[in-house]
């Protein structure tokens, strides 16, 4: 007798579950799900640093076990698989991950850190559906999710904790501890699934089949699409190849060799609460030769395919407010531009509650001009209009406009918006031909002028310095506090253009000097930007990365460089900075990091479209262009700001 028909659903398959540890067999067993165990020879070394959140790591690890037993089975157990599950739980306290202790040091380490406090434990899981065909490839569709856990522990005494040590329940558990032995008595109290602390959480597991086998796929189906509950508990459904399902839009199939398909929401945000996942077919390192597998993603941004609709099916409203969006997009932009080239923040910042008509005076505009630009700004939330008794509306800034669109402002914005007005948009309006030909060169010419001509025209070299410096000031204390950099006493600043980033970094950190080393054109200007002798820990130095001698320095900071370089660039650059590095130097890059799926961010994506001889790249394509000049990468952090940061040190 099973309580969740599910479970029954189940009976007559081969399901394996690719783990070998006893508690996560003992609850599927007590179940009634039968199964076997092929654990799993995935070895557990992903790098931790380079996962957004803690449970993509587990969930990653997960798929990885699964995979490996799902792809091995046919040819050294001589049989597929129907499922196969994997899992990880780890368990995380104060930014830190937490797996099996090594020794009895490590288990202190561990125990003593969760003394007293909250923690979680995650689960990833990852369930591998194995489709066998007739020329015997074997489809595998992924379903993964993961479940969080509220644990809190006592306060431990010393005796406690090396008597619990000593028991020897530690070493084979994440964080150290079973809470459903002897290390149940250090927890005063869990807040969700008790089993997921065990380490399987069977009541998502059963959800999920449920979602498999009962509400959307007919056992035709299940060939062209995978259910997935996404974290936050929402359905949705990725087409894989030709559906048969009438409930289904016909969808291209695609070859094994064909790329990966991406659907991009509109305004990208992973983990967020719409983040769902996809899946790819995929040849990646992944697949044996003979192996198509379908992999899905960490959460993603991910645009579902919504099976249940129809082309010809009635528009939503939130579909269509996407669409507009996108449409309108340049619309709002350039009323935002439009608005910071004329001072409109700047005159209602200094004189809130100006009526269009006086507005359009002060900035020297037509009356009606002026109207529909301040209605537009305070439709987009960046001004607030009120209307005064029997007369017109009259305006001041909303909160956003005051901290970021008043050219004043500490973390204003208004250097990057004109370049955005002056430079990126005439640049944009040629996008077409550069994507037909294939180059910008040519637009960027006229444009752009590149780094080497721009720097002959003053206010073109202000104006970009100026964007530099607005985007630095907003960004450089996110970045400047990644990392703990107590250990360096000297930086230098590799094209550190108005040294907006070196103060962040002198702020934040009392012991550091930072040198900004630019080229001369952008060194001699630099004191435009800031009152002379403000901080003098920071110190600017003339000269070319590429050719000339670096200064010396304990820290590197490259900070929004290496996108703007090929492969063969970024080599030279970097093994520069190797030669000018003792062992243990350190080198901090700060970029947006694509996605490693290279569906998001949208605004690294964007900006790829403008980019002529560099590249965007993932943290991981970072990294190994680093590893081969000599960097190790210790650290990966996304800021949530508009720059992400990787910490490296030279072997
Ligand atoms: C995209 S900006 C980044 C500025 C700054 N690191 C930041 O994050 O605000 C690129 C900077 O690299 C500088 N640069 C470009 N080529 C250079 C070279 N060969 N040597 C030194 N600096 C260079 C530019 O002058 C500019 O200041």
């Amino acid at each position: 007798m099973v309580l969740n028909p599910v479970i029954s659903k189940l009976s007559g398959k081969l399901v394996v579950l690719a783990s070998a540890s006893p508690r996560r067999l003992e609850i599927l067993r007590n179940a009634g799900l039968r199964f076997e165990v092929v654990p799993s020879w995935f070895k557990e070394t992903l790098d931790k640093g380079l996962f957004k959140a803690p449970q993509e790591y587990a969930v990653e690890t997960a798929k990885q076990k699964a995979l490996e037993v799902a792809r091995r089975m046919p040819f050294k157990h001589l049989k597929t698989p129907d499922i196969v599950i994997g899992a990880d739980t780890i368990v995380t306290v104060d930014g830190m991950i937490l797996e099996k202790p090594v020794d009895k040091h490590d288990a202190y380490r561990m125990l003593s850190s969760l003394s007293g406090k909250e923690h979680s434990v995650f689960t990833g899981v990852a369930i591998v559906l194995c489709h066998e065909k007739e020329n015997e490839e074997v489809d595998y569709q992924l379903v993964d999710f993961y479940e969080e856990t509220k644990v809190k522990f006592a306060d431990l005494s010393e005796d406690m904790l090396w008597e619990y040590i000593n028991s020897g329940e530690p070493m084979d558990k994440a964080g150290g501890y079973g809470i459903q032995a002897l290390g149940g008595m250090l927890v005063e109290y869990v807040h969700g699934d008790f089993l997921n602390v065990v380490g399987f959480p069977l009541n998502h597991f059963c959800k999920q089949l449920d979602l498999i086998y009962n509400h959307s796929t007919s056992a035709s189906d299940r060939e062209c699409a995978s259910v997935h509950l996404s974290h936050n508990g929402t359905l949705t459904t990725s087409v894989l190849t030709q559906p048969t399902s009438p409930n289904l839009p016909p969808q291209p199939s695609r070859s094994p060799n064909s790329p990966a398909k991406h659907n991009s929401s509109p305004n990208p945000r992973p983990n967020s609460p719409s983040a769902s996942q996809t899946h790819h077919t995929h040849d990646g390192p992944l697949c044996s030769p003979v192996h198509k597998v379908s992999i899905s993603l960490p959460t993603r941004q991910v645009m579902a395919l919504n099976v249940t609709e129809h082309e010809d099916s009635e528009p939503k409203k939130e579909d269509l407010q996407r669409i507009t969006g996108l449409m309108d997009g340049f619309k709002a932009s350039k009323a935002l531009f439009t608005a910071s080239k004329l001072c409109v923040f700047d005159l209602l910042q200094s004189r809130p509650g100006l009526d269009a008509s006086q507005v359009a005076h002060e900035i020297k505009a037509s009356v009606k001009g002026t109207e529909c630009l301040l209605e537009a700004c305070a439709s987009l939330g960046l001004l607030k209009s009120k209307e005064r008794t029997s007369q017109k509306p009259v305006y001041e800034n909303t909160d956003l406009a005051v901290r970021f669109l008043r050219s004043d402002a500490p973390f204003s914005l208004h250097g990057y918006i004109q370049h955005c007005n002056n430079t990126v948009w005439p640049l944009f309006s040629h996008l077409e031909s550069a994507v037909r030909e294939g180059r910008w060169k040519k637009w960027k010419k006229m444009f752009y002028r590149c780094y080497f001509s721009f720097l002959s025209v003053t206010h073109v070299k202000l104006r970009f310095m100026s964007a530099m410096h607005s985007i630095a000031k907003v960004t450089g204390k996110s970045v400047a506090t990644a990392f703990d950099l107590s250990g360096y006493k000297t930086a230098c600043d590799l094209g550190g253009c108005t040294g907006a980033m070196a103060y962040e970094f002198t702020k934040a950190h009392p012991g550091l000097s930072v040198i900004v080393f630019d080229l001369p054109a952008v060194v001699e200007m630099s004191e435009h930007f800031h009152p002379p002798h403000t901080d003098n820990r920071v110190s600017f130095v003339a000269g070319d990365f590429f050719k000339d001698e670096l200064p010396k320095a304990d820290l590197y900071i490259l900070a929004r460089i290496l996108h703007d370089w090929p492969d063969e660039k970024v080599h030279i650059l970097l093994s520069k900075i190797a030669d000018a590095c003792t062992p243990g130097c350190g080198l901090l890059i700060s970029e947006i990091f694509l996605d490693e799926d290279r569906g998001g961010p949208s605004r690294g994506l964007l900006q790829a479209l403008s980019m002529s001889e560099g590249k965007q790249r993932s943290a991981t394509e970072y990294s190994l262009l680093l590893k081969s000049n000599g960097f190790i990468t210790a650290h990966v952090r996304h800021t949530d700001n508009f720059l992400d940061a990787m910490l490296c040190n030279k072997v």
